[in-house]
């Protein structure tokens, strides 16, 4: 027997030192190429700024003031030109950069297809495309030929798309300038913005804080001003939280809206969690114009995929004078939001009913379940896909607690769920969730399945258009605590899971009378909550959303819900 034990642990350390020198021996390898990475984007900078300032600052600074429409309709006018505007920005991004490392690389063709088009409009035959010449931030895993789409893996470092995705030809084809792309959280599955290539991207409004993820690049550029409109994904809120988190305004439209096809994924394969690329912008107004356009157009994608069905931008859905219904609620009863977020919520209430609309209470039911049936869905290979490429990279340290839940056998889990459930519940509830077999997996499918039936089952019993709930479940944290707190996903993956249109729009900003509250009133009772209280302590002036949701293909009933409320928040 004692044999057998010594053998047992003479194999397990072989193992392990076996592991931890190939490992060390992968680390150096990546270091170098992490490190030629850093110093290539340095030059991009330079080379960038460089062309940034042929531009006169007096013109630059009349350009940069513009807001999208403005700017799109100078750029139509011919009063303003393409090249004008891509410098501008390329000035802007560099500034905003500087302040939160949000870009991983700009593309410097941006500069030369601003010549081009700048050319092409000296021709009295040619027609201008709508979005002739606007300047358009990508996050860095959008395929642009030439380009890396690493998602913060350094082993994906200096492997280029080698084609366009279908998105980006059709926003070059409808006038877009793509100028440079922005960073991501290792892998994708995080909602903060740091990686071993690219380090932490920052919150413009405050550093020690995350801008979110992960569009998190996106949303730092665009809250620092240094983009006027971007493109981000969203598999479990990583358009809409990045929006929350910098003030910024965005919609994740439900998963066929858009072609996929010559796309990429955090995880592929994972059929009941829908996913969708997204616009983000500095507010609601560009939102619109951006997708008008895009839908106006959606033959283009739908020619080159069938699986993207046409449906045309719904306008009469926008403009629609008759009033809405609205369910509303602040607490979805799985993660109590911090005060701020709940008043957003109440307020945004307000305004839709002084606008002559109905907002009623709704329940999302079971959201206990939907936390578990998405963890299960979205990790549905028990996070062994991700594993498996984190093992073979440098790993970040903001994520390093999340991986850590990733390495402990589900089965282990399972069994250690049963004592953490009598001190803390809401963990136990995450540690069964990775899945156990087919059999399971099959089952969550099913349970998805029908509780998306169930759910707009109880919007059409009160005949509701839209929902209007928090986006979160707190405002920017520090940026380590989106890994510790990774239920707190719950209010956007939950539209991820049912794949509705769901975006974000700027409401308010954290107040002293917030943090009284928070401090007196904000609940305690396990690890989560008392991390969300502390993590939230000195956000005073972060910015704070509203999310607005609906059922896939009424996307424009979003952006109209999301408009009126900006409305009357900013006048115009
Ligand atoms: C013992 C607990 C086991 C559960 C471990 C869970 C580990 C975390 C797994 C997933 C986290 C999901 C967070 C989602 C954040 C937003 C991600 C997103 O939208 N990404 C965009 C994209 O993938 O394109």
């Amino acid at each position: 027997m004692l044999f057998y034990v010594v053998l047992l642990l003479l194999g397990a350390g072989a193992y392990y030192y076996h592991f931890t020198a190939n490992r060390k021996k992968i680390i150096e390898r990546l270091e170098v190429v992490a490190q030629r990475r850093r110093d290539d984007l340095a030059k991009n900078v330079e080379e960038t700024r460089r062309i940034a300032d042929k531009l006169d600052p007096k013109r630059r600074d009349y350009v940069g003031g513009l807001d999208f429409i403005q700017l799109q309709n100078e750029l139509q006018k011919g009063t303003v030109t393409c090249v004008e505007a891509v410098r501008t920005y390329f000035h802007k991004a560099i500034l905003a950069h500087e302040k939160t490392n949000a870009v991983t690389c700009f593309i410097l063709e941006a500069d030369q297809q601003a010549e081009e088009l700048d050319e092409k409009a000296k021709q009295a035959s040619y027609v201008k495309p709508p979005m002739f010449g606007v300047p358009l931030s990508l996050k860095e895993c959008l395929k642009v030929k030439g380009y890396d789409t690493t998602r913060g893996f350094v082993q994906d470092a200096y492997r280029p798309a080698t084609e366009d995705s279908i998105q980006i030809e059709h926003y070059k084809k409808l006038g877009l300038i793509p100028f440079c792309q922005t960073n991501v959280p290792q892998s994708l599955l995080s909602y903060n913005c740091s990686n071993p290539l690219f380090g932490t991207t920052t919150n413009p409004f405050d550093s020690t804080r995350t801008c979110g993820g992960s569009s998190g690049g996106e949303g730092a550029l665009i809250g620092g001003r240094g983009s006027i409109i971007g493109i981000g994904t969203d598999v479990g809120g990583s358009v809409r939280i990045p929006c929350h988190f910098t003030g910024t305004a965005g919609i994740k439209p439900s998963k066929m809206r858009f072609a996929h096809r010559g796309g990429g994924a955090s995880v592929p394969g994972k059929p009941m969690i829908d996913a969708n690329d997204g616009p983000m912008a500095q507010d609601v107004k560009a939102n619109v114009e951006f997708l008008r356009n895009v839908w106006g157009d959606i033959d283009f994608q739908s020619d080159r995929d069938p699986y993207c069905p046409p449906v045309h931008w719904n306008e009469s859905l926008y403009s629609s004078e008759k009033k809405l219904r609205v369910g509303y609620y602040i607490d979805d009863g799985w993660f109590t939001p911090t005060p701020a977020l709940q008043r957003a919520v109440l307020e945004s209430k307000k305004h839709l009913e002084n606008a002559g609309h109905t907002v009623i209470p709704f329940y999302p039911p079971r959201l206990t379940k939907v936390m578990q049936l998405y963890f299960r869905a979205v990790c549905l290979d028990g996070g062994q896909y991700v594993l498996n490429k984190l093992l073979k990279d440098i790993i970040e340290p903001t994520i390093r607690f999340q991986v850590t839940l990733w390495m402990v056998p589900t089965w282990v889990q399972r069994i250690l769920s049963y004592p953490v459930s009598l001190v803390f519940p809401r963990m136990a509830v995450l540690m069964q969730s990775l899945t156990r077999d087919t059999f399971e997996l099959r089952e969550a499918y099913a349970d998805i399945e029908a509780y998306r039936e169930e759910y707009v089952g109880m919007m059409m019993k009160d005949n509701l258009d839209v929902i209007l709930c928090p986006a979160s479940v707190m405002p920017a944290p520090q940026h380590d605590i989106p890994s510790k707190v990774v239920s707190g996903v719950s209010y956007t993956c939950l539209y991820n899971l049912l794949d509705f249109g769901a975006g974000v729009v700027p409401v308010t900003t954290v107040s002293k009378s917030d943090e009284e509250k928070l401090i007196n009133e904000y609940p305690e009772t396990d690890k989560w909550y008392q991390t969300v209280k502390k993590a939230t302590i000195g956000a005073i002036g972060m910015p704070i959303g509203v999310q607005v949701a609906a059922p896939p293909f009424r996307e424009e009933a979003v952006l109209r819900t999301m408009r009126e409320i900006e409305l009357a928040i900013t006048g115009k």
